[in-house]
Parts: structure tokens; C-alpha cells; sequence
């Protein structure tokens, strides 16, 4: 299957270093999985018999863009590779831009239109305009899977739609943005301040080009519209959800939570049609205290009744780890159909 990687910053390297590692178990239990083209803001790298995966990832951190890849870099856009490299899926991993969706939206409908099926992490395109993809796809014959763009590496997305499938779900609470657990965390057990916190998850290629997504709760608000809209059947926008961030909250707050029984939390929570973020109190014996960038999501369903699911919500390594089960249901899915005809 022909790969196309669009972005690669911390994602991007965490798929391309996936990818590398997995490659003999992949071979093995599918088939071979080649990256023809990667796309950063300056440029490209294109090799239709597949790119070696650590030399772009050295060329990446030795130069700063993909374009300085020997031989077969240039000035190539993103929105040109979509057109004219021949690929069967495209991996959109550039920023999350919650205003406008670009330019993931327009690299997302482009690939559509050329037939090529799309696994993304982006939230922006998710959170704005998920129905017309989701249209859009279905018009060109062609697949798209989300599963990293909300809870990372947590299952969620893939678990309602085909695991719970059947069912209703009635509400939705948790964790959903690593980043600011990680913050929480590090405040309350070790009195860490906020910006130091902060400064180590961008470090740890947690945080959003845009952190203050994170911290003011937008990340979390965009992450409960897509499961609104894409499990709950709900048609939500960002401009639907009552959000408040973490930036107000001090080692001193969860201290004197903690001598009561108590954390803090930031929650995001889908119920009767209302959707929320904000920082809320949590028992420390409740499943909702998970630590560092651990997410959590708890469901209540008509038939399953309620279930929790908790997972890495952020890093690299994770999140290319639901970036690859969407890739391989894509390959499956295409041998398929192909061995049916
Ligand atoms: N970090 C995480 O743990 C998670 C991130 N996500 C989502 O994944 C996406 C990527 O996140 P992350 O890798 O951390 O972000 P980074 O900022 O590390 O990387 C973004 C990449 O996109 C590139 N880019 C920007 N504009 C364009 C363009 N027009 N064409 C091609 N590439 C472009 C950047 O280029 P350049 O390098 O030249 O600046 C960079 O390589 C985001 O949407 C984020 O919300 C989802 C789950 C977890
Ligand atoms: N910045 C986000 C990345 C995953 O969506 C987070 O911290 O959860
Ligand atoms: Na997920």
C-alpha cells in the first residue's frame, strides 16, 4: 500500500519511525506498506518505490525540512503531491487550525476527489465540517478513519462505531486532552509549576503547534464536537460547546482538593444534548483520576450500560500507534474487496 505522509513534525516522525520498526510484521501479516511522498510547509520528498523512513526523519531534525532530502526532495506542495503522486491513502498530520480547518480540510477533500482514502489526526476539519467529509468520501468510493484524532492511542472513535456498534450512547464524560492531565499531574504530585509543566510537554511533542489549545480547553472542545457528531449522530460545532480551560488552576487548588478526597480534572462531557469542558472536582478513587497523559472516556449506553475505556491521549509513538490501526483497516478492507471480485 502507497502512503502519502502530510506533515511531519512530532506525529509525522512518530508514524514515519512506526512504520520503519513495523515493517517485517507488516510484510508478514498484510503486505508491504511504502511511504512514496512526504509534505511538510516547505516542501516535499516523493519516491514511488518508497522513501527510506530514517533518513527523512535525520534529514527533518539535521535541516529543518523535508525538501533537503537527497535527490528526491523539492519545493513540491502538499496540495501537488495530493494531485500527482500515485498513492492509496494519505496521512493528514498537520496542525489542528479550529477557526478556519486549513490546510487540512482543503489536503482532506483534495484527496477525496483524487481517490485516495484518508486517515487523519487533524481535529480542525473534524470539528467544523465533519459531515460534508464524511459526504465527500462516500461520493468518491474512497475511505476516511479518525481514530487518532480524538484520545491518540485511547480507542474510542473505532470502538463505538464497530465494537459498541448497536448501540446508543447516551452520554459521554472524560479526559481527552493529554497535555493538560500531564499539567495537572505534574502540579499535584511533584508542585510543579504551570509554565514549567507546560514547557516539558512541548518537549514531549504532547502539546499542539498552538498549545494555548490545550490549556484554554479548545483541544478537548473539538475533540467532544467530532464525537458528537461522528458517534452520537448529533451535528455539533465548536461554537456549541461551553468551554473553560486549566490556566486559572495552581498547585495550592489541587492540594487543598486532595486534603478533601478530591482532584481536578479537566472534563469534557456530551450529555442531553450539552456539551462542556471544564475543569470539575473528581474523587480521587474515581475512574476519571488518571494520571500524566492518560485519557479517559466513560460511555453509558442503552444495551452495554456503561463502559470506561483509558488510553495514552498524546505523544508520538501512541498516536501513530491509531494512525496504523486505521492503516491497516484501510489495506484490509482493499484486499478485501479485491479478492471478492
Ligand atoms: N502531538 C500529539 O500527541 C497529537 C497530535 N494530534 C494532531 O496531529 C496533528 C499534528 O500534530 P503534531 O505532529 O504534534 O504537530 P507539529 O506542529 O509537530 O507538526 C505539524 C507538521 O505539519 C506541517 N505543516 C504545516 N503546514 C503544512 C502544509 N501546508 N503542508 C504540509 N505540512 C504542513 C509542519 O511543517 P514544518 O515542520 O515545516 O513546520 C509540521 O511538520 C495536529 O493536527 C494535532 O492536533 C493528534 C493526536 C495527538
Ligand atoms: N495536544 C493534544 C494531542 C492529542 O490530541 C493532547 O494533549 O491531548
Ligand atoms: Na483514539
Amino acid at each position: 500500500m502507497k502512503i502519502i505522509l502530510v506533515g511531519f513534525g512530532a506525529i509525522g516522525k512518530g508514524v514515519a519511525k512506526v512504520l520503519h520498526e513495523k515493517r517485517d510484521y507488516l510484510k508478514k501479516n498484510y503486505g508491504d506498506f511504502k511511504v512514496v511522498a512526504i509534505t511538510d510547509s516547505s516542501g516535499s520528498a516523493i519516491d514511488e518505490n518508497g522513501l527510506d523512513l530514517i533518513k527523512a526523519i535525520e534529514v527533518k531534525e539535521t535541516t529543518g525540512s523535508i525538501k533537503n532530502y537527497p535527490e528526491k526532495g523539492s519545493k513540491m506542495k502538499s496540495i501537488d503531491v495530493i494531485r500527482e503522486v500515485k498513492a492509496d491513502v494519505v496521512v493528514e498530520i498537520t496542525p489542528s487550525n479550529l477557526e478556519t480547518g486549513e490546510p487540512a480540510k482543503t489536503h482532506i477533500l483534495e484527496s477525496f476527489r483524487n481517490k485516495k482514502h484518508v486517515v487523519t489526526a487533524n481535529k480542525g476539519p473534524l470539528a467544523l465540517c465533519y459531515k460534508e467529509l464524511v459526504e465527500e468520501a462516500k461520493k468518491h468510493g474512497v475511505m476516511f478513519r479518525h481514530e487518532a484524532s480524538v484520545g491518540g492511542a485511547m480507542p474510542i472513535i473505532n470502538l463505538a462505531k464497530e465494537t459498541l456498534a448497536g448501540n446508543e450512547i447516551l452520554s459521554i464524560r472524560g479526559i481527552l486532552n493529554g497535555t493538560t492531565n500531564y499539567i495537572l499531574t505534574k502540579m499535584e504530585k511533584e508542585g510543579l509549576d504551570f509554565e514549567t509543566a507546560l514547557k516539558e510537554a512541548k518537549e514531549l511533542g504532547i502539546a499542539e503547534t498552538d498549545p494555548t489549545q490545550d490549556i484554554e480547553g479548545l483541544d478537548t472542545a473539538a475533540k467532544i464536537v467530532i464525537l458528537a457528531n461522528s458517534i452520537m449522530g448529533l451535528e455539533k460545532t465548536i461554537k456549541d460547546v461551553k468551554v473553560k480551560g486549566i490556566t486559572k488552576i495552581t498547585p495550592e487548588a489541587l492540594f487543598l482538593a486532595n486534603k478533601r478526597g478530591y482532584t481536578i480534572k479537566l472534563i469534557g462531557q456530551i450529555k442531553e444534548n450539552h456539551l462542556i469542558v471544564e475543569p470539575m472536582l473528581v474523587p480521587i478513587d474515581s475512574p476519571l483520576n488518571v494520571k500524566g497523559t492518560l485519557n479517559v472516556a466513560m460511555f453509558e449506553t442503552d444495551l452495554a450500560r456503561e463502559v470506561v475505556v483509558v488510553g495514552r491521549g498524546a505523544g508520538p509513538i501512541e498516536t501513530a500507534s491509531a494512525i496504523l490501526s486505521d492503516l491497516i483497516h484501510i489495506y484490509t478492507t482493499i484486499n478485501t474487496k479485491q479478492k471478492i471480485k
